[in-house]
């Protein structure tokens, strides 16, 4: 029988066991520009928990960002399910998105000031403008951006743009963020500021995260279960338990010897999937 179809179950917190985003069996197609069906991802089943910080690694093109868009319903499945697990009916307060994207090119609108772009998640979900520059400037503060408000996004470094990207983010409340290689496009210096930036946000913030990335040091940094993928069509091939407590010291956990270890048994499974080797983790 052919696996049902869809996104569903936007439910109350908890329906699934605090799992807060579930996908049984997901396979998408698309169709490529030569008519050709391409099969980005193959029997996909994935749990997320309430609060859990979850980290995807896997070869380029093998389907990761595809994933998040199914996550986020940006997308529906080819077949199978995913079950979002609970949105805020924010009685009074406007309505909260159940989950918030961050993107690699940050999203940030060179129209928009610095301040109305913190705030346009936030107005998409339906907020009042008002409402959400005020909700949006508390997280400006907060990203050190307050003195950039009411200027307009190229006056920003790469950074500070990213830093606008998650405001935006954490200012619409969403509990859940789906964020695809948010740190790429910057350099190792800042992105690894952002990383410890993170880090702290989310420990002081506990959202639960999916965030895809091709940097295996930040996934086991960041992340509570690394997740990876074979090469197209992706499938999740091995997870890692990130056994580092939090709150997490970056340099302690880089400098342990779990951490080299763990890194090397994801590249091997990495390394696996980039030249057809398939190696085992
Ligand atoms: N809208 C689309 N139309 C046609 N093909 C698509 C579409 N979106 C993705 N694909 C194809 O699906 C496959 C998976 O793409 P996806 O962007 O999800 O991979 P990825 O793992 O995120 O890649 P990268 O790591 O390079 O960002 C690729 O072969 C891609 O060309």
């Amino acid at each position: 029988m052919a696996a049902p179809i869809g996104i569903s179950g936007r439910g109350v917190r908890g329906e699934q066991g605090g799992a807060v985003l579930s996908m049984e069996g997901v396979d998408k197609f698309f169709v490529s520009g030569d008519g050709r069906a391409v099969r980005a991802l193959d029997g996909v089943s994935l749990t997320v928990r309430e609060g859990e910080f979850v980290c995807v690694v896997g070869p380029s093109g093998c389907g990761k960002s595809t994933l998040l868009r199914l996550c986020g319903g940006l997308d529906a499945p080819s077949a199978g399910r995913v079950r979002t697990g609970w949105v805020r009916t924010g009685r009074g307060e406007g309505r909260v998105p159940w989950a918030a994207f961050v993107f690699q090119d940050f999203g940030v609108f060179p129209w928009l000031t610095v301040r109305a772009n913190a705030a346009f998640g936030l107005r998409m979900a339906g907020a009042g403008r008002r409402e959400a520059e005020r909700a949006a400037y508390g997280w400006l503060v907060r990203m050190g951006l307050a003195d950039f408000a009411d200027g307009y996004p190229d006056r920003l470094s790469g950074g500070m743009r990213q830093r606008l990207a998650l405001a935006r983010a954490f200012a619409t409340g969403s509990p859940v963020l789906l964020m695809d290689e948010p740190l790429g496009s910057l350099d190792p210096q800042t992105r690894r500021l952002m990383q410890e930036q993170l880090l702290e946000l989310w420990q002081e913030e506990r959202k639960t995260v999916v965030l895809v990335t091709h940097s295996i040091d930040e996934a086991l940094l960041l992340g509570d279960r690394v997740l990876a993928m074979s090469a197209r069509p992706g499938r999740f091939t091995d997870e890692f338990e990130v056994p580092f407590a939090r709150p997490r010291d970056p340099g302690t956990v880089q400098d342990s010897p779990e951490f080299g270890r763990l890194r090397a048994r994801i590249w091997r499974q990495l390394r696996g999937q980039l030249t057809g080797s398939g190696a085992a983790a």
